[in-house]
């Protein structure tokens, strides 16, 4: 025997993605069910952000040790208990689930349903013994690991975004597929935690960002002991007593790669198998599901958004989509997701953060642009911190319009805060120079950034000309 609801909103998956949806329908009144046949909180709370944060965060108290007697402190090589840094990973996602649970989410007004969902026809889902007929469909299935044809790796028992967490032992060398931001934050954690760590990637490392921003965070990795292989190709994986054994190949000719274990960081790939898609006239493309500006699917009632729909895949995009889905249903408002208003940033140390445009995409759209850099070795605090790697780079477009900025460097995905709020509300230069950043802090180089840009101002003739004439008044 089926149960039929007919709530006005359907959402697939508890994620960042679809929990955003029903926290805000459920705000309004509106009814809404929520079906999540894992973990409630999908993969930033359970196999993503959260626990790979809290992580970086017992990498970097590790490196602050190592880096104490640079500042007079002296300490020595820090001992790291590895089951006490799985425990406080733990924790932490403990801490931050009971945001994320069936229980709050019942009491906000959301009936949750714990089974995997599908569709039955184009109007109708079917989880856990329910029917469900609802007005609208989100689907906020999330993504998973793309697992590359690699001859060998279907005999080896690799680790990836779901099971890396897991770990209670420290690997002693962990080899890690793919240079992305996933691979890059491990490789990064597992190496300060006290791991061998090599990162093999077909191509270039952290691709989706600007090479003069990565540049910094490279040499970083590289000096803190990580080798990193870029253009490499993989062409087989074999089990050797110890661990296992990549055969490669690139322009210098064949290599090998040994390790004890491998992490797959290989990109995302939306999660759409089993959902009965094709039954309800939805279209898949190679990274998950085809969607239009507004998120919308090929069948009017059904969005896809967050990871599912395989475009930006961060957790804040995720939220953003939700805000932009529940705008359309709840108020009939047209929604248009816009990507130059959403940050990007990778939790490295230095980190690297960046909104809108970057130099090449604003020179190909905007023709002209003005590009201005300021490091954070001219800064002051940066000075104090003993943090001085690092860079801000704005470009601008006509009249000082900023079109995106980067920053490389200590706290840059807290500091492109402000710069995602100038962008999204279409802002100039003048307003960053008009404002008053507090001092000592590494905000500052946005502001000196700026200020370059109105140095040529103080040379004009016309301008030295006004000072004189108003001298002459007193
Ligand atoms: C290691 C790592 C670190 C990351 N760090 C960051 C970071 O620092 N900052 C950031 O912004 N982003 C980060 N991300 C990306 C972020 O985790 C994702 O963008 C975000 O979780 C996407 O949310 P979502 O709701 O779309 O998907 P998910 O969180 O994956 O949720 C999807 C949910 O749908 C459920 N589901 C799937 N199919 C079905 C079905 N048929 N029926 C019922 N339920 C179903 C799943 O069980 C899952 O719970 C990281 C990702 C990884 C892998
Ligand atoms: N800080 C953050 O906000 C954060 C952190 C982690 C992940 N994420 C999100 O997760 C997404 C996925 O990250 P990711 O690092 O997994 O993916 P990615 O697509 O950014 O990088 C994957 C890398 O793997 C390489 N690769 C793939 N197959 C390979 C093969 N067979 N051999 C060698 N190299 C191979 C690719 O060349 C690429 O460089 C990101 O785009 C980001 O949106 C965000």
């Amino acid at each position: 025997m089926t149960t039929i609801l007919s709530p006005d909103i359907c959402v697939i998956g508890g994620g960042s993605a679809g929990l955003s949806v029903a926290a805000g329908a459920a705000a309004f009144g509106v009814p809404v069910v929520l079906i999540e046949r894992g973990r409630m909180g999908g993969d930033c709370l359970n196999y993503g952000c959260v626990p790979s944060k809290a992580l970086i965060a017992a990498a970097r108290h590790a490196h602050a040790v190592r880096k104490a007697a640079e500042f007079g402190v002296m300490a020595g090589e820090p001992v790291i208990d590895f089951e006490k840094v799985h425990a406080h990973v733990r924790s932490v996602i403990d801490a931050i689930a009971p945001n994320d649970s069936v229980e709050r989410f019942t009491a906000l007004g959301v009936r949750v349903i714990e089974a995997d969902a599908r569709f039955v026809d184009r109007d109708t889902v079917s989880a856990g013994g329910f029917t469900i007929r609802a007005r609208r469909f989100v689907i906020a299935t999330g993504s998973s690991t793309v697992i590359p044809p690699i001859p060998g790796l279907s005999e080896i028992d690799y680790l990836t975004n779901e099971t890396v967490f897991d770990l209670t032992r420290l690997p002693e060398h962990l080899v890690i597929i793919g240079a992305g931001p996933v691979g890059m934050e491990m490789a990064q954690a597992h190496r300060r935690l006290g791991a061998k760590v090599t990162v093999v990637d077909a191509g270039r490392a952290l691709a989706r960002q600007d090479p003069e921003l990565t540049r910094i965070v490279l040499d970083r990795l590289r000096g803190e002991g990580i080798e990193i292989l870029e253009d490499t190709r993989i062409l087989a994986v074999e089990k050797t007593g110890q661990g296992l054994r990549l055969h490669c190949e690139n322009r210098d000719g064949p290599l090998t790669v040994e390790g004890s274990a491998l992490l797959l960081a290989t990109g995302r790939k939306g999660n759409t198998a089993g959902l009965g898609l094709e039954t309800a006239n939805i279209a898949v493309t190679a990274t998950g599901i085809a969607v239009d500006a507004s998120l919308r699917t090929g069948n009017r009632r059904v969005y896809a958004i967050g990871d599912a729909a395989g475009g930006l895949q961060f957790t804040h995009a995720a939220n953003y989509h939700a805000a932009l889905v529940l705008r359309e249903i709840l108020f009939r408002l047209p929604a248009r997701e816009n990507r130059a208003i959403v940050p990007r940033a990778t939790f490295t140390d230095p980190e690297i953060a960046s909104v809108g445009l970057d130099e090449d995409e604003a020179r190909k759209r905007h023709g002209t642009v003005a590009v201005l850099r300021w490091p954070y070795a001219e800064n002051d605090r940066a000075q104090a911190e003993r943090a001085t790697a690092g860079l801000i780079k704005i470009v601008a477009g006509r009249r000082g319009k900023i079109l995106g900025v980067g920053i490389v460097g200590a706290g840059a995905a807290e500091m492109i805060n402000m710069w995602s709020v100038l962008i999204a509300n279409g802002q100039a230069l003048r307003h960053v120079r008009s404002a008053v950043a507090p001092y000592p802090t590494m905000t500052e180089i946005g502001k000196r950034a700026v200020i370059a840009y109105y140095a040529p101002l103080t040379r004009t003739p016309f301008v030295r000309a006004v000072i004189r004439l108003l001298r002459r008044f007193g």
